[in-house]
């Protein structure tokens, strides 16, 4: 058994779909399968601007809903005929009156909007999981439509739900035995509260839902289906010269998503993880080629093992204190563990005299205030010196096993960069990642400098087993 999951690159038109049906109808041939779909591609953002253009009695959010509209139509005009092209219009049909009803409530607190706008984002998953199901029964596949967010059980954290595993896992596996002769169709990204209260799992949670599924089913793979080759060393849009990671371990994949490597959501490795199964990244329009397995540690031959991301839109912020633990506790408990702000990454690290909060934010302002409070008061005591950095990019390096040699070059790279480029640099106080933060008009120029140094360099210098390099080495 094993589980292939589709992304919105897998399902952006009619040419994109036809592949995914065909992948699936070959791989039904050796295994049985469920298959996890997400929106069609750019779906879910139309739809947070759906709900925010209703929510301000915008009346352009019309337009917008019926442009969704014509792109589902027009799918299903394309790719289904008789009964399958009947039944997918009765149901996409019925889907958007359920979204127009759920446009129309009012939300009048900020827990009401995210609340709304997790039902709202919400539909795309259900539409064109709809539509596939009605292609897979057109090709005489016994498919059968799953609204997951009945059996992903989450709290009421709207945006970014975390579920409730046992209940979870207890749902899909039942689910899974009285349905043993269909092949499930599930939407993606979706789950719901213990009192059925739509929720989401995070943006890029599709990933999440293929992991769940495979882990409470103990599934033999699960299979991430998109538009590129796999996991690379770099994004291969920002960066042309980047090359596919063959294998690589849970623990560096986790890390290197973390980072900003997009094509897998972070929280996808954990339950694969737990029951070791493969994870496979394939690229949907290329099948043939080999993908990217992410496996145990075990089985890695340490090849490649480096990644390069960028985040744009960073906050930094430089604590000098005596009392660095205090600073610590108190900004993750009073700031970037509290929901409001809409704190979306954060990582720190620290030594014995300073600390470094590297996040992004949706309201950065606010968060910005929120800290300046915190400051004058709790903190004011203890803080010496304090620096606050906006609107930058943050290039980080990803590799746990780097050679002393490695290091230094990396060390040595960065002494000659124009002073006037670089803000900071940021070492993990795991040794595992190092990174350099810029304005954000030089974060292409960085991320290929940094990705061509590191690609150049020979394959015993990219790697070693010495372990604890970065640490305290270069201070900026
Ligand atoms: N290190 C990386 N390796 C591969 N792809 C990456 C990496 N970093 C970012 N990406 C981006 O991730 C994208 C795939 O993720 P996403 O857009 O969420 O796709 P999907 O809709 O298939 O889930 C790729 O198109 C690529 O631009
Ligand atoms: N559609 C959701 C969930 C998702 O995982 O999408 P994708 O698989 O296209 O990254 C989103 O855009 O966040």
């Amino acid at each position: 058994m094993r589980v292939l999951k589709f992304g919105g690159t897998s399902l952006a038109d009619e040419v994109a779909i036809k592949k995914v049906l065909s992948i699936i109808k070959n791989r039904i041939k050796d295994e049985h399968i469920i298959v996890v779909t997400s929106a069609l591609n750019g779906v879910t953002d139309q739809l947070y601007e759906l709900n925010k253009l209703c929510s301000s009695n915008n009346a352009q959010y019309q337009d917008l809903l019926e442009a969704l509209k014509e792109r589902h139509y027009k799918i299903i005009d394309n790719l289904l005929k008789n009964i399958e092209h009947e039944r997918a219009t009765r149901q996409v049909k019925n889907t958007f009156i359920e979204l127009e009803n759920a446009l129309s409530v009012k939300a009048y607190s900020p827990k009401d909007f995210k609340k709304k706008q997790d039902y709202v984002v919400g539909f795309g998953e259900k539409l064109s999981t709809q539509i596939i199901t009605e292609c897979l029964i057109s090709l005489k596949i016994n498919a059968l439509y799953t609204d997951s967010s009945r059996l992903i059980k989450t709290d009421d954290n709207y945006g970014s739900a975390a579920i409730i595993e046992n209940l979870t896992y207890k749902n899909i596996k039942q689910y899974y035995r009285e349905n043993r002769n269909a092949v499930i169709i599930a939407t993606g990204f979706i789950s719901s509260t213990v009192d059925g209260i739509p929720t989401t799992l995070g943006r890029g949670g599709s990933d999440y839902t293929a992991s769940l599924f495979g882990a409470a089913i103990q599934a033999n793979a699960i299979e991430i289906w998109t538009d590129v080759d796999g996991l690379m060393t770099a994004d291969p849009k920002k960066v042309e010269s980047a090359s596919l990671i063959t294998r690589v371990s849970y623990e560096s994949a986790k890390n290197m998503s973390f980072f900003g490597a997009k094509v897998i959501y972070p929280p996808t490795i954990e339950p694969a993880m737990r029951y070791d199964i493969p994870i496979y990244i394939k690229n949907t329009f290329r099948p043939s080629n080999p993908g990217t397995i992410i496996e145990s540690n075990s089985n890695i031959n340490y090849r490649k093992q480096y990644c390069i991301s960028s985040f744009s839109n960073i906050s930094l912020i430089t604590f000098q204190s005596k009392d660095i633990s205090q600073i610590e506790n108190s900004m993750l408990k009073n700031i970037f563990f509290n929901d409001k702000l809409g704190i979306t990454f954060v990582t720190h690290t620290k030594t014995n005299t300073d600390i470094k909060f590297a996040f992004s934010s949706r309201h950065q302002s606010l968060t910005k205030s929120k800290i300046d409070k915190l400051i004058r008061t709790d903190l004011s005591k203890i803080i010496t010196k304090y620096v606050y950095h906006q609107n930058l990019s943050m290039v980080t390096i990803v590799h746990d096993n780097a050679s002393a040699l490695f290091h230094k070059t990396i060390v040595n790279y960065l002494s000659k960069t124009p002073k006037n480029m670089l803000e900071s640099v940021m070492y993990d106080n795991n040794s595992k990642s190092l990174s350099i933060f810029s304005d954000k008009k030089h974060e292409l120029q960085i991320l290929n400098s940094t990705h061509h140094l590191v690609s150049s360099l020979p394959e015993n210098i990219i790697n070693s087993s010495i372990k604890n390099l970065y640490k305290n080495t270069i201070s900026t």
